[in-house]
């Protein structure tokens, strides 16, 4: 049961700076603190409402959301467990509107962490799933404290990205550029072991994950998306989909890698100030970063998501991946909100994109 013959997470970083020969350690070391991090944030909410960590902190984060207690406390674990490592220029978290000053006196490293400490919130007081998210990005003034302009790099250029997932066991899922690793926590002897150590997302799924509430503020393109799933086997698309939607982005990530499925949490009308609900930066971008790597597709539906070039540090934007052939799916509806309608038949049958729909053709 305690599964000493797997790797641990050190294991593996260490296995995988043998890539780059030129490698100084301090991207492992950041990432061992990160992990650090997941393991205290992990026991604060396994503890719940015997360490009086349920219910609302009484304050407002940067982006006017009332912040939950957990949200304050996972945000001062990261800041605690990394600030000192030496490896960093600069820190932004969700939870602080401008990046977090590092100590004083101490050495400036070569990279930027960014972090959602605490994602589904709004899942903690119901004691379903939770999670914290990461991006690290090379600084690019290396030994100087970083600026609020450093950060805003597309998400093509993220050396590493992950995110840990609070749920029946922990785990934290892990990309640094070679593919996707699941590493579950052992609360025994305290350290995460790999147990997922090529996750692949399948290209093909009959599942979609959409907050259905906002349905009279989508776009065209998305309510036919949604429309033509919701048709099953008599519809277009010829088959049956199913629906989940857990309201915690991690939990979401995590079952599409476990088993496929396709998310959406799209640009909408619903408030003009925001162009969709997910920020860039610490949400959308190291998410697209694990989808893609694990042969995912990351998009804002018009565009790959890691191409953005971003403006802000708590940009919002329109976010949908998952399975290859669904996101392609909506990004062509985009592209063409009347692609195949005029000709309902030849779409679905012929061997391009659609062709995975074998029931409509049959
Ligand atoms: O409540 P909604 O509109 O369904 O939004 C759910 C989304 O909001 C989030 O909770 C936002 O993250 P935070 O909890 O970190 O603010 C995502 O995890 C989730 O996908
Ligand atoms: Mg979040
Ligand atoms: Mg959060």
């Amino acid at each position: 049961m305690f599964n000493i013959e797997r790797s641990t997470l050190t294991e593996y970083l260490i296995d995988q700076r043998r890539h780059h020969p030129e490698a100084t350690g301090e991207l492992n070391a950041l990432i061992l603190q990160v992990a650090q991090a997941c393991k205290a944030i992990s026991r604060a909410v396994a503890h719940g409402a015997l360490a009086d960590m349920l219910g609302d902190h009484g304050s407002a984060n940067v982006q006017g959301e009332q912040q939950k207690k957990l949200d304050v406390l996972a945000d001062g674990i990261f800041l605690r467990a990394t600030h000192w490592g030496g490896g960093l220029a600069g820190m932004v978290s969700e939870e602080n509107e401008a990046p977090i000053p590092l100590p004083a006196g101490h050495a400036r490293g070569k990279y930027l962490l960014v972090f959602d400490p605490l994602d589904g919130s709004s899942n903690i007081d119901v004691n379903v799933a939770v999670g914290s998210i990461f991006s690290i990005l090379r600084a690019p003034t290396p030994g100087e404290d970083a600026v609020a302009d450093d950060f805003l790099q597309p998400g093509t250029r993220q050396v590493a990205a992950g995110y840990a997932i609070y749920g029946p066991s922990t785990m934290l899922v892990l990309s640094v550029g070679t593919g996707v690793a699941g590493f579950t926590f052992n609360p025994i002897l305290g350290d995460f072991f790999l147990t997922h150590p090529d996750i692949r997302v399948p290209d093909t799924t009959r599942e979609f994950a959409i907050n259905a509430s906002n349905s009279r503020f989508w776009e065209p393109p998305v309510r036919r998306y949604v429309d033509e799933c919701l048709a099953g086997r008599s519809g277009p698309r010829g088959a049956d989909f199913n629906m989940r939607w857990i309201a915690s982005l991690v939990a979401e990530t995590h079952r599409i890698l476990m088993r496929g499925g396709v998310f959406l949490y799209p640009r909408d009308s619903k408030d003009p100030g925001r162009p969709g609900r997910l920020r860039l930066l610490y949400e959308c971008n190291p998410i697209g970063f694990i989808v893609e790597q694990a042969g995912g597709r990351a998009s804002t539906a018009r565009m790959p998501v890691l191409e953005v070039e971003p403006e802000a540090l708590h940009q919002r934007i329109g976010f949908v991946f998952g399975s290859r052939q669904e996101v392609e799916r909506i990004e062509t509806y985009h592209a063409d909100p009347t692609a195949g309608l005029d000709s309902p038949l030849p779409l679905f049958n012929t061997r391009s994109l659609f062709s995975d729909n074998h029931a409509f053709s049959q």
